[in-house]
C-alpha cells in the first residue's frame, strides 16, 4: 500500500487543505506565480499552518511528473482506502439522518480521466459515495485529484473485492440499482429515479460486466440521435446522475 501520494492542480490542493490539512507534508509553489489564483491557497495554507517551498517550473513538473500542475504541489500522506466497512458505517449514518441514499457504481472504469470526471459529477450532484471493484478499476491516483477538481478530496470511494456481494448489500438495505446500457428498452427519462438509488455504469470498452449488470433491479439507456453508438463513461454518468437530481429535487 502506498505511504504517499502527489496531488497536485488549484482544485484539487485547495480541496485537501480545506479537507484535510494533516494528510499534507510539503507543498510547493511556482517561483514568481504570485498571481490572484494562487492566492487563496496561499492565504489557505498559512490558515493551517503549513508553510509552502517556493520551485521552479522544472522543479514541479518533475515532483508531479506532469506539466499539469497550474504552479502548485503537495507531496501527502495517502488516504486511507474505503472499503465494506466503511460502506456499511455509510448506511448507517444516512439511516440515522433519514437520508435516501444517493450513489454511484463504476464497474471497472481504469481512465484515470473518466474516474476524475466521475467523482466531479457525483460531487455536483451531491452523490453521498461512488462504489467500485478494488481490482480492474483504476484507484485514486494524482490524475484522477487533478482532473477531479477538488471532489476526490470530498467523495468518498469505496473499494470493494466483491461488487456483485456489495450490490445484494446495498439492495438489501433498500437500494434500488438502475444499470445503464445503451440497447436497454426503457430510457432514463422515463425511470423513476427518485428513491433510494445507485446507478450503474460500465467500462470503457465492454460497458457492465454479466455479473453487475444481472445484479441491476432495471437497466436503462440514454437516447441516441446519431451515428454513434455510445458516450464516454463521465458524460453517461452526469446525464443519469443530474436526471436523478432533476427528479430529486421536483
Ligand atoms: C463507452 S460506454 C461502453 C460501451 C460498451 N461497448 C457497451 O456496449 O456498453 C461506457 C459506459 O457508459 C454508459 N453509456 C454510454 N452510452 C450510453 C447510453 N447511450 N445509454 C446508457 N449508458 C450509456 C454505460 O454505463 C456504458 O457501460
Amino acid at each position: 500500500m502506498k505511504k504517499q501520494e502527489i496531488i497536485f492542480g488549484i482544485h484539487a490542493v485547495e480541496a485537501l487543505l480545506q479537507n484535510s490539512p494533516e494528510r499534507v507534508i510539503e507543498l510547493w509553489l511556482l517561483q514568481g506565480r504570485d498571481d490572484e489564483r494562487l492566492a487563496p491557497l496561499v492565504a489557505a495554507a498559512q490558515a493551517v499552518g503549513i508553510k509552502s517551498q517556493r520551485s521552479a517550473r522544472k522543479v514541479l513538473d518533475e515532483k508531479a511528473d506532469s506539466s499539469q500542475h497550474q504552479g502548485v504541489v503537495a507531496r501527502v500522506k495517502a488516504a486511507k482506502v474505503l472499503t465494506e466497512n466503511d460502506l456499511d458505517s455509510l448506511m448507517v449514518k444516512l439511516e440515522s439522518q433519514q437520508k435516501k441514499p444517493f450513489l454511484l457504481i463504476l464497474d471497472g472504469v481504469t481512465d484515470p480521466h473518466n474516474l476524475g470526471a466521475c467523482l466531479r459529477n457525483a460531487d455536483a450532484a451531491g452523490v453521498h459515495g461512488v462504489i467500485v471493484p478494488k481490482d480492474n478499476s483504476v484507484g485514486l491516483t494524482s490524475v484522477v485529484s487533478k482532473v477531479a477538481c477538488g471532489a476526490a478530496e470530498v467523495v468518498p470511494l469505496f473499494q470493494v473485492t466483491n461488487l456483485a456481494r456489495t450490490m445484494r448489500y446495498i439492495q438489501e438495505k433498500g437500494v434500488w440499482i438502475v444499470g445503464t446500457a445503451g440497447e436497454a428498452d426503457s430510457n432514463v427519462y422515463q425511470a423513476d429515479l427518485k428513491d433510494a438509488l445507485a446507478i450503474a455504469m460500465g467500462a470503457e470498452g465492454k460497458g457492465l460486466r454479466r455479473l453487475t449488470r444481472e445484479s441491476c433491479d432495471s437497466l436503462i439507456s440514454i437516447p441516441m440521435a446519431g451515428t454513434v453508438s455510445s458516450l464516454n463513461v463521465s458524460v453517461a454518468t452526469g446525464i443519469c446522475l443530474f436526471e436523478a437530481v432533476r427528479q430529486r429535487l421536483g
